[in-house]
């Protein structure tokens, strides 16, 4: 018989919590389909005595992370502390160790991804991250195998489970921002600086590392454009619905003939999408690609039991991988090294191409319109839909509200500049990008 598995949890908070009890209530079923044991060798975190309670008694703990590294009874670390100091010395220690790796820390896979891949593919040990992108999703495994007949047209997701909850219940309960992020954190989905979530930093890690994988090309969170959901009012909100959209914050990696889109914003989605539908915690991902067509996988992006399933599945995977010879297992980016694209170009934003919905408000007087709109063709720009409404005071004043075509945003660009130059325009104004998704 084959022997078990050892595995050493380094982090015992919300995931890895999760973990430690997905790997015992599920224990026998995982034998079952691995054809041997997965066993917890030793947990380690720096508040053992919690760590304690949570593993109970009979498990080896340890507050020191590095310490279980070098443990000959350690196959795998699976690293559930985040951040970039630590996690980022642990992760190349155990790969130095020549221990299989699996995290759910999209930051430092973003960021660092390059370096910690090339040491795990010179060590011949794997790195598991499903866990890292859409939680319990595994979009990571649908990329990497059950897409791989495809050529990647795009993929575009809802990938930040805050964000979305905090939008959703902005909308349904009309909840003040700041409320709603509250009870994101009470709840365990939000990242230890929050700020990660809300200014899109999180979903903008776990894009670059979809792009990396749906593309074949290097992980590059620098080329990132990043935009959060901080600025959205619940005006813009009201407005986009009258229209018949729905505003997301997403992330969207496209291929072009010119380059490759990277980018996170919040994006109007026509409500009758399946994807403009997804509420709460929840994440979507969609992917459209040559052979298949559209694909679309929605599930749990946060939380200790969804993204649990994701670390298990990829603890399994090992398991299972392990028994066969290298070159056979599925890469850990989905491409051979080989393969991968080096001199990819990323698109600038003032490249990319998409719609927009604009919102001035102008002092209400004849011609603002006709300005307006000479100044949006004159960028070869036209116009879809628009909305006029008169302020309910005294002042004369009027918002409008405009659905744009699809367009060169940095055409988009300079018509905002003369717009806004114009003595009618009385505030800044409001832009949100419009994704079709069809
Ligand atoms: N919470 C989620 O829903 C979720 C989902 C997907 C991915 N993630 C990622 O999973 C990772 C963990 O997130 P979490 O929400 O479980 O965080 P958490 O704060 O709940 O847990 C982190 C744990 O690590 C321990 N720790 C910190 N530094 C340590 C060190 N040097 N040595 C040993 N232990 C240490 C802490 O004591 C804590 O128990 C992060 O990378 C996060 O981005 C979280
Ligand atoms: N903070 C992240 C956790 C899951 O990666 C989110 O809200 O989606
Ligand atoms: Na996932």
């Amino acid at each position: 018989m084959t022997k078990p598995l050892k595995v050493a949890l380094v982090g015992l908070g919300t995931v890895g919590g999760g973990t430690f009890s997905v790997l015992k209530d599920n224990a026998a079923e995982i034998e079952r389909r691995v054809g041997f044991p997965i066993q917890i060798a030793v947990v380690a975190d720096l508040n053992a005595e919690r760590a304690r309670q949570v593993a109970g008694e009979g498990v080896d703990i340890s507050s020191d992370a590095f310490e279980v590294v070098n443990r000959p009874d350690v196959d795998v670390v699976v690293e559930l502390i985040g951040g970039y100091t630590v996690a980022k010395q642990l992760v190349l220690a155990a790969i130095a160790a020549g221990k299989h790796v699996v995290t759910a820390n999209k930051a430092l896979l973003a960021v660092h991804g390059e370096e910690i891949f090339a040491a795990a593919e010179k060590n011949h040990v794997m790195v598991g991250f499903e866990a890292a992108v859409a939680g319990g999703i595994p979009i990571i495994k649908a990329i990497k195998e059950g897409l791989a007949a495809n050529q990647i047209e795009y993929v575009a997701g809802i990938i930040n489970g805050t964000c979305n909850f905090i939008l959703s219940e902005m909308r349904d309960k009309g909840l003040p921002f700041a409320e709603v992020l509250s009870q994101a954190q009470a709840l365990g989905y939000a990242e230890a600086d929050p700020t990660f979530d809300i200014e899109g930093v999180d979903a903008a890690h776990k894009i670059t590392l979809l792009s990396a994988l749906a593309f074949g090309i290097p992980v590059q969170f620098d080329k990132a454009y990043i935009e959060g959901i901080t600025k959205l009012t619940k005006e813009d909100i009201e407005f986009a619905e009258q229209l018949g959209y729905r505003v997301k914050l997403l992330g969207i990696t496209r291929r072009t003939d010119k380059g490759v889109e990277l980018r996170v914003h919040p994006t109007l989605i026509p409500a009758k999408r399946l994807i403009a539908n997804v509420e709460g915690v929840m994440n979507a991902v969609l992917v459209k690609a040559n052979a298949v067509g559209p694909t679309l996988y929605y599930g749990a992006g946060a939380g200790s039991l969804p993204t649990a399933s994701a670390v298990v599945a990829d603890i399994i995977e090992i398991a299972r991988a392990s028994q066969v010879p290298l070159e056979s297992r599925v890469p850990v980016m989905a491409f051979k090294t080989s393969g991968v694209d080096q001199n990819v170009c990323m698109l600038g934003m003032s490249e990319v191409v998409t719609a927009f919905y604009l919102r001035l408000t102008v002092a209400d007087k004849p011609g603002v319109l006709a300005d307006v709109t000479r100044i949006l063709a004159n960028q070869n720009i036209s116009i879809e839909a628009m909305i006029q409404r008169q302020a309910e005071d005294e002042s004369g004043q009027a918002d409008i509200v405009l659905l744009t075509h699809r367009c060169i945003e940095g055409d988009f660009n300079a018509a905002m500049v003369e717009i806004e130059a114009l003595d009618a325009v009385v505030e800044p104004m409001v832009r949100v990008r419009v994704e079709d998704l069809s």
